[in-house]
């Protein structure tokens, strides 16, 4: 059973999603590859970081479910594994309409900022260079526009314990609804 968090880059996603598996057991996060190297002060779990050999051969063995190239780099979403639980993806809309294909059964919320005012000025408080900043900000309307197609809910990461409240109860909704057939 897969959840799907998506919406553009900055909006938030990784940080909700991490907080909503601390607050889900059953839920397991899982991390996306990607050949962008990681940024100044960026996790070193934020994604599996591996070298663009690395990513194509994972692609030829059939390990993702979805992956796309973006910017010059390559991002994949490896296959949820059989677990009794369900696999939170945190990715972009058009990987959530790949999901929403593959396993239409999917949970899949849309995150999207306040504003897009806010959106850049997170985008730079994290540190992204103005040229990333206005190539994420230049498709964010686009692909808010695609999520909301795709999406079962649309949240507004406006206050992080609001937003993450919301999607955790979005999420137990739908566990029990699917829990009862
Ligand atoms: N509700 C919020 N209020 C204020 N700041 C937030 C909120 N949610 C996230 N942020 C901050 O915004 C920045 C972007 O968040 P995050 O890295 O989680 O976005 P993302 O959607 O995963 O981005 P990307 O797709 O580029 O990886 C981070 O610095 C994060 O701390």
């Amino acid at each position: 059973m897969i959840v799907v968090l998506c919406g553009p880059g900055g909006v938030g996603k990784g940080t909700v999603a991490a907080e909503v598996v601390r607050r889900v057991p059953m839920l397991e996060l899982s991390r996306s590859w990607t050949t962008r190297a990681i940024r100044p002060g960026e996790s070193p779990d934020a994604y599996t970081f591996v070298t663009r050999e690395r990513f194509v051969a994972a692609v030829e063995a059939g390990f993702f479910l979805e992956w796309e190239e973006f910017g010059g780099q390559l991002y994949g979403t490896p296959r949820p594994e059989g677990g009794v639980g369900s696999v939170l993806l945190e990715i972009d809309a058009r990987g959530a309409t790949t999901v929403r294909r593959l396993e239409p059964s999917s949970l899949i919320i849309g995150l999207e900022p306040p504003s897009l005012e806010v959106l850049r000025d997170r985008m730079a408080r994290r540190g992204d260079g103005e040229h990333h900043i206005e190539r994420r900000l230049a498709i964010a309307s686009e692909e808010m526009v695609l999520a909301r197609t795709v999406a079962d809910h649309i949240v507004v990461n406006g206050d992080l314990a609001n937003t993450v409240e919301e999607v955790v109860g979005l999420i137990e909704a739908w566990m029990v609804a699917r829990s009862r057939g």
